[in-house]
């Protein structure tokens, strides 16, 4: 994709609120939980969960789920390795605006490369990113089969599937190893929800 010119000729307008003021609307910092993870490792049922647990406690947070986003503005993207990693940008991206906006954001995306996941880390402040590796083993996702996209992989229906015929590169060094072949959706909730507590830091005038 060409830049055209924009390098020497768009400027970069400075906002007159900064994201800590609006850290302070909401009470609290912003960050961006990423999660990675195989297809039926976990990563959507637990985003959610969680996302509704901090939504309770007074949290403003939203969840960029890949799914979701591939229905909307990543509707024109397949799952080459290519087409993942402008996935993974554009995610990070507009997580990033929501950062700037003084949210809680959850992205949960197979993500299966990691030099895209450190791409997507160095959007962001060192204290900001924190990186969730839902790890659960190829056979276990491969039972669960939420969507019956394994069985479909297998019988070749399904090209460049993660896990069966393109790679799943693990995290070298997330933040949070949550293994569902060990823990229950409960447990993974609670351990991260008590995690991400004390690093949103609710202030005083936040509800519970
Ligand atoms: N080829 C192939 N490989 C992997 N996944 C596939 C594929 N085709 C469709 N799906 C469905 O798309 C969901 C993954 O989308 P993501 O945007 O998270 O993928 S990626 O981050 O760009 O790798 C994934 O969702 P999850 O199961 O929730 O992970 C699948 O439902
Ligand atoms: N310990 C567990 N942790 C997370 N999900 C589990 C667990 N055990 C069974 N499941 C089931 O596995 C499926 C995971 O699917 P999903 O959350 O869509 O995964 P992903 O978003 O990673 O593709 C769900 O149907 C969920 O109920």
């Amino acid at each position: 994709m060409s830049n055209g010119d924009k390098d020497n000729h768009v400027v970069w307008h400075q906002s007159l609120i900064r994201k800590e003021d609006r850290q302070k609307q909401h009470g609290h910092k912003s960050l961006m939980i990423w999660f990675t993870g195989l297809s039926g490792s976990g990563k959507s049922t637990i985003a959610n969960a969680l996302q509704h647990e901090l939504y309770k406690k007074g949290v403003s947070v939203y969840l960029l789920d890949g799914d979701n986003l591939r229905h909307g503005i990543n509707r024109n993207l397949s799952f080459s390795e290519e087409d993942r990693k402008e996935n993974i940008r554009r995610t990070a991206e507009i997580g990033k605006l929501f950062v700037e906006a003084g949210i809680v954001v959850l992205a949960a995306l197979i993500s299966p490369f990691e030099v895209d996941r450190i791409n997507a880390r160095s959007l962001f402040v060192p204290d900001e990113f924190i990186e969730v590796y839902i790890k659960c083993s190829l056979q276990e996702c491969e039972q669960r089969d939420p969507k019956g996209l394994y069985k479909k992989a297998r019988k070749g229906e399904i090209q460049q599937f993660t896990g069966i015929d393109q790679p799943y590169e693990e995290p070298k060094d997330p933040e949070v190893i949550i293994d569902t072949d060990k823990l229950s959706i409960k447990e993974s909730v609670e351990i991260l929800s008590s995690y991400l507590v004390s690093k949103v830091r609710l202030m005083e005038n936040t509800k519970e």
